[in-house]
């Protein structure tokens, strides 16, 4: 199972999310950006470095989200959120096709990753989502 961690960053009631590009593993679905953890590193840590490394952004972390196991038969990821405020950076798409800020309900109208689908689905995330977005990153 491949250790994957993803940012749900919000900003003024919003969240980014990205659109990967067309080699990517899942082109041109939506997803929070993040990536694989290596050996060296905590989870928290992989976040922080992958934010800065995909989107040229400095993000601290706020939380966690429940994590979700996805079998994509090709592969299968454990998906591991952190919800994430903006520190400072301006963005550049370095992995990338495009990034958005959404609503939570805006969420559910993207092409997203079958994970982050998931993710975002379980009444907990949603809740804890919408909870962030109201009243501690607004
Ligand atoms: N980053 C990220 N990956 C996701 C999400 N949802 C999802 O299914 N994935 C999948 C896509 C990839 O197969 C895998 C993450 O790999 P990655 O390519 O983003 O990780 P990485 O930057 O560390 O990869 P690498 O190029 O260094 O090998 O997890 C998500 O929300 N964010």
């Amino acid at each position: 199972m491949i250790q994957v961690t993803c940012a749900i960053i919000i900003h003024q009631g919003k969240i980014l999310v990205a659109q990967n590009n067309e080699s990517s593993d899942h082109p041109f679905q939506w997803e929070f950006p993040g990536g694989k953890v290596k050996s060296d590193e905590t989870e928290k840590e992989c976040i922080v470095r992958e934010i800065k490394e995909e989107l040229n952004l400095t993000v601290e972390v706020q939380g966690a989200l429940t994590p979700v196991e996805h079998d994509y038969q090709i592969k299968a990821i454990r998906l591991i959120p952190f919800v994430c405020s903006l520190v400072s950076g301006k963005i550049k798409l370095n992995d990338h096709n495009a990034v958005k800020w959404v609503t939570v309900g805006e969420l559910d109208e993207l092409d997203l990753a079958e994970a982050d689908k998931m993710l975002i689905q379980t009444t907990e995330n949603r809740d804890c989502l919408k909870k962030y977005a109201r009243e501690k990153m607004h």
